[in-house]
């Protein structure tokens, strides 16, 4: 049996699973939490996979992995390939300023208009918004910046034993940087329609020149080797990077492609990162060998993952809430509420992200004081319309609509409406209809909707599955729980270990009919047009 590894790196843990890359089979698999916050270490990814990797019992026996990840996190490297400040990630609004600079320079509408040339308007979570924040609030990191690269990329970097000279077995050749079009399209300075980089938006950006990265051969690569070695040098004496010389960006590679293997990481001794005295301890190797995929962006895996095709609109209720569906024709949405992303299977997906999702309901149960079962009945109790409670949970401001300052409302409390089973009801109906507005902005745009699928943490919850019936206007399909992105990962690798898409089935636990009841959207699209306070 030839097995294969898919990772999801999300916001907030990394999960790995392993699998036979004939028939898809479960063998098993590990995890290992993040840290909290909008802006992190990518250390702190680095030392989680390994752990992860440690938890499912290592990779002596794999042949193939891939790694999806959470999409837009900015990672700038200097030019000894070291991490030049924490990584912003999709959920930080600090950049919407930026993101409103960078659209009025440019322009949303036209042919040379922002969507038009990449897809989607900028917002604050994407990659474009948080170059620009750099440059304008931390001008001597910008400058140092060699290199800006996706988590996922960083992480693939990492496993193939690139890094800083003194953390990595073959140093920091930031042309070894590479990523896939799925999370390229996420960057807000690479066209799905064109397959290329817009090297003017990213220099709008940053204010430097970019350069995409040429990839580094094998046979040179083993040349190099042979000389940092021999030389007992590495390339740690490269210094920031020469003035005006361009930044360089991940090669983008198509689903399938082998961007190298990993070359032997750790072993038996603890893995201690030196500038984290907290990962002492963690234990973690990577043998040599194994071939590395392209990755992808995390939704961009869920819809490989679920083997998803033209009709199906997936919706993923993790950290982030996603509705996205997938299409052989690229989409772009001037009014900026779809992002006209790119796949990991050589098509397109149009996606509608919300910054509140399962939080939403882990904020409320522990409001209540509730395990997520009971949490479940709690919203069970109460009827559809929750007495007409309605919650628009823009706890963290929200991405989808627009509006990074905004604060959650709760509206349409009585004496009779204010009570636990319609609190409860209430965030789960107000979480849904967020994502079924995102919906129908994607059918707007011509886009097939004719089945649901609801995967994502939150979406293992009964309740949530119950309301979904009653909120969208398709059947609702719940594939098995499980871990979808790195599903999807795991295809990637299979499909880079044999060169086509593999044909793993896919099970369900639940086929839910269409029981709309308008009352829920309507009285949320009232409780909408009362607007938030801002965020303090
Ligand atoms: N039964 C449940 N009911 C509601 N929320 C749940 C349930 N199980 C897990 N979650 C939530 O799902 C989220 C994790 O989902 P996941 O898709 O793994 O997120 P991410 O990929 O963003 O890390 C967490 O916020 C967790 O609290
Ligand atoms: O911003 C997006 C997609 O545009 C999010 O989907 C992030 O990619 C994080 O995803 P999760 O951690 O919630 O899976």
């Amino acid at each position: 049996m030839t097995l294969v590894a898919g990772v999801d790196s999300s916001t907030q843990s990394c999960k790995i699973v392993i699998r036979d890359a004939e028939t898809g089979a479960f063998v098993r698999s590990g995890r290992a939490s993040h840290p909290d916050g909008t802006e992190v270490d990518p250390a702190a990814w680095w030392n989680a996979l390994l752990a992860a990797i440690r938890d499912a019992g290592g990779l002596d026996d794999v042949a193939a992995i891939s790694i999806g990840g959470q999409q837009h996190g900015m990672v700038v490297l200097d030019a000894r390939g070291r991490v030049i400040r924490d990584a912003l990630l999709w959920n930080d609004t600090r950049s919407a300023q930026a993101a409103i600079d960078l659209l009025a320079e440019v322009g949303a509408d036209g042919p040379d208009g922002y969507a038009a040339r990449v897809g989607a308007l900028p917002v604050a979570s994407f990659t474009a918004t948080k170059l620009r924040w750099l440059r304008d609030a931390e001008p001597a990191n910008a400058e140092r910046v060699a290199a800006v690269a996706l988590p996922h990329d960083w992480l693939t970097w990492r496993l193939l034993g690139y890094g800083p000279a003194d953390e990595s077995p073959l140093g920091p050749e930031l042309d070894a940087l590479a990523t896939d079009r799925s999370d390229a399209s996420g960057t807000s300075y690479w066209s799905p329609a064109a397959e290329a980089y817009d090297l003017d938006l990213f220099e709008r950006a940053l204010g430097r020149p970019g350069v995409e990265a040429v990839g580094v051969a094998e046979a040179e690569l083993e040349e190099e080797l042979t000389e940092v070695v021999g030389e007992g040098g590495t390339n740690s004496d490269a210094g920031d990077p020469a003035p005006g010389a361009p930044v360089i960006l991940p090669r983008v590679v198509p689903t399938g492609h082998i961007v190298g293997t990993t070359v032997a990481h750790g072993g038996d001794g603890a893995y201690a990162d030196p500038g984290h005295p907290d990962t002492t301890g963690i234990t973690g190797s990577i043998p040599a060998g194994i071939l590395v995929g392209a990755g992808m962006g995390d939704n961009a895996g869920a819809a490989l993952g679920l083997d998803a095709r033209p009709g199906d609109v997936v919706i993923s209720i993790g950290t982030s809430g996603t509705a996205f569906a997938v299409t052989d024709h690229p989409v772009a949405d001037l009014t900026g509420t779809v992002a006209g992303f790119a796949d990991a299977a050589g098509g397109y997906l149009p996606i509608v992200v919300t910054l509140n999702a399962a939080r939403i309901l882990s904020s409320i149960s522990e409001l209540l004081s509730v395990d997520y079962d009971e949490f479940a009945r709690l919203a069970l109790a109460a009827a559809p319309g929750a007495g007409g409670a309605v919650l628009v949970p823009y706890f963290e401001g929200e991405r989808t609509p627009n509006l990074p300052h905004a604060t959650a409302t709760l509206a349409g409390l009585t004496i009779a409406s204010a009570s636990r089973e319609n609190l409860a009801r209430a965030a789960i109906e107000g979480m849904l209809c967020g994502l079924a507005d995102g919906v129908g902005a994607i059918r707007s745009l011509g886009v097939e909707t004719e089945r649901l699928l609801l995967v994502g943490g939150a979406a293992q919850n009964a309740a949530v599955q119950t309301v979904a019936a009653q909120v969208f206007d398709v059947p609702v399909s719940v594939p098995t729980p499980g871990e979808y992105v790195a599903d999807g990962a795991a295809r990637q690798a299979a499909w880079t270990l044999t060169g086509s898409r593999p044909t793993w089935p896919v099970t369900f636990v639940a086929e839910l009919a269409v029981d709309t009841v308008p009352q829920i959207s309507e009285q949320y699209r009232r409780a909408q047009a009362l607007g938030s306070t801002p965020r303090a």
